[in-house]
């Protein structure tokens, strides 16, 4: 077998023979470069394992080299040697597709960290999803580190984030393509949009996949303990320190750190975790020496992390550092097209027993899915899970109907409109005596005599809201805008959740037929274009 061959492009000479022998020692092969050109004629010539380069070089800046070799097709890991406090190179470096970087001077240790998950980037066959629950290794009284050898592989097939709609796909694409990569992602979204578990799985699909993924709720944990939780701490440290522990960093090292509700990070810790990021070191409490730590860096909000670095309640910095790639999950009304899937996936893992004595799987009827199309989620597909849980003990015969989901009437798309007025135009009698149907997206959960299967999602959507609309009139309900004494947590998104209701259901009345939706609504096309554009409704 031949030994793994990695490129060194630097023109200083010491620097350049120090790497040299570090990695020859490693047993590895090694090629070096001084300039970029003469790179760029050895990288013609062969492939190479690792290409590691200075950022300044004679003829031109390593970031062009980054650009070519993260272009190429070809999947070579690089990685950039920065100057020291140089953190705005490392954040170039990584958006440009560098998988990781290191820091003059370059600690020897590090080196060999980052070289050894480089060298796992070519080896994705095997793939791993610990089931680790992280969030039970929050308190003192549970050493992290034993928790986290709790972990079982799994193959590539059980990723989790499931969803057909167009922005579901993009996203799995993207988290696919992260995964090669070291660089911090920050992931945004409303609670319950599934943050963590993208999270998850971009850990599963990364070469760390075998090593711990460890989430960390930010806001669960006491502030005085947090250093100790994270960094862990030394026997003696302070009272009840009975025994040395490690922290998250610790028990994450080789795999992935999720620091979730990232925003809940009290300002003194905000500075320590920095320095540990910067310096991929941490330092028990209590102890005099700071020990490398080799950990990906996740981190996850529902909150505003820009406003609140302009209101000064996170630091500019560590913001900067944490949010190299965005990741955005779109709240589940905006991919109203996952709905059917999400909920026969969540009905088969809610009722494994049932499917296991081979009784057929609850399904939902056809009404009760329009209901829950037409349905807001303010918790998302948390919420679409406890709806489901809750409904399945009410189901009869199999079949979920839409009294059996107790909906709120506030979540409606029609604001105060109650649920149970839904009668859409799929009777509750053709339920029981419809054949059940299979199709990649929604409607094994379904009927097949469901009018609308077969028909687009909005179109659906459009023809529920139409069909609940027209039995609001008819029973003389006050309409769209109907009173509650509850106030809307934001009235921004509450007000955009109203106009969005209010342009789909013109659109659904016009199948979808803009200029005749802007004539309807008293706009101009282009108004409504813009508005569609910024309500993020699509076709
Ligand atoms: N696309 C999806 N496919 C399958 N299950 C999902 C999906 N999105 C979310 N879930 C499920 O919904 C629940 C909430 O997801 P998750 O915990 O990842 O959300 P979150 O955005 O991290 O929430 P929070 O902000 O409250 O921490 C979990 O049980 C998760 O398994």
């Amino acid at each position: 077998m031949t030994s793994p061959r990695i490129l060194v492009v630097d023109d200083e000479a010491d620097l350049r023979e120090l790497l040299e022998i570090a990695l020859i020692k490693m047993g590895l092969d090694v090629d070096s470069a001084e300039t970029l050109s003469s790179a760029r004629a050895l990288l013609a010539q062969r492939d190479y394992d690792l290409v590691l380069t200075d950022m300044r070089l004679p003829d031109g800046l390593g970031i062009e080299l980054v650009r070519e070799v993260a272009g190429s097709g070809k999947n070579t890991p690089i990685a950039v040697i920065t100057a020291f406090g140089s953190a705005d190179n490392a954040v170039v470096a990584l958006k440009a597709g560098a998988f990781d970087y290191l820091s003059k001077p370059v600690a020897l240790d590090q080196l060999r960290l980052m070289v050894q998950s480089a060298l796992r980037i070519g080896k994705p066959e095997v793939v791993a999803v610990p089931s680790f629950d992280a969030h039970k290794a929050l308190s003192l009284n549970s050493p992290v580190g034993a928790n986290a050898k709790n972990t079982s592989a799994a193959s590539i097939s059980s990723l989790r984030l499931i969803g057909m709609s167009p922005v579901m796909q993009d996203l799995r694409v993207q988290i696919a393509r992260l995964a090669r990569s070291m660089a911090p992602v920050a992931i945004s979204g409303e609670s319950g949009s599934g943050k963590e578990l993208a999270a998850r799985d971009l850990h599963a699909l990364s070469p760390r996949a075998d090593k711990p993924f460890i989430a960390v709720n930010c806001g669960a944990i006491p502030e005085q303990l947090m250093e100790a939780e994270f960094f862990g701490y030394r026997k003696g440290a302070f009272t009840g320190a009975t025994e040395e522990r490690d922290g998250f960093f610790q028990a994450a090292n080789g795999g992935t750190l999720l620091l979730d509700e990232v925003a809940d990070l009290p300002l003194a810790m905000q500075v320590k975790l920095l320095r540990a990021i910067q310096e991929r070191r941490v330092r028990k409490v209590g102890a005099t020496t700071e020990e490398a730590v080799d950990v990906r860096l996740v981190s996850a909000t529902h909150q505003n992390l820009a406003e609140r670095v302009e209101t000064g309640k996170f630091r500019q910095d560590l913001f900067y550092r944490l949010n190299v790639i965005e990741l955005r999950l779109p709240p589940l009304r905006e991919r109203i097209a996952d709905i059917g899937l999400l909920a026969e996936t969540i009905l088969a893992r809610l009722a494994p027993a049932m499917t296991a004595s081979d009784l057929p799987q609850t399904v939902l009827a056809p009404a009760a899915l329009q209901a829950l199309q037409a349905y807001t989620f303010p918790g998302n597909v948390r919420e679409l899970e406890n709806i489901l849980e809750r409904a399945l003990a009410f189901a009869n015969d199999g079949v979920i109907q839409v009294p059996d989901l107790a909906l709120k009437a506030s979540g409606m798309l029609m604001p105060g409109m109650a649920v149970d007025s839904i009668s859409s135009p799929v009777s509750t009698a053709s339920v029981s005596s419809g054949q059940l149907t299979s199709s990649p997206f929604s409607s094994s959960t379904m009927i097949s005599e469901n009018p609308l299967a077969g028909m687009t999602d909005s179109t659906a959507m459009a023809a529920t809201i139409m069909a609940v609309a027209e039995n609001l009139v008819s029973e003389g309900e006050t309409g769209l805008f109907a009173e509650t004494d509850v106030l809307p947590p934001s009235l921004p998104t509450h007000l955009d959740d109203i106009e969005r209701n209010i342009i789909r259901l013109a659109l659904g009345r016009t199948q979808f037929n803009r200029t005749k939706a802007a004539e309807l609504l008293g706009i101009s096309f282009r108004q409504l274009r813009y508005r569609m554009q910024r309500l993020a409704i699509h076709e």
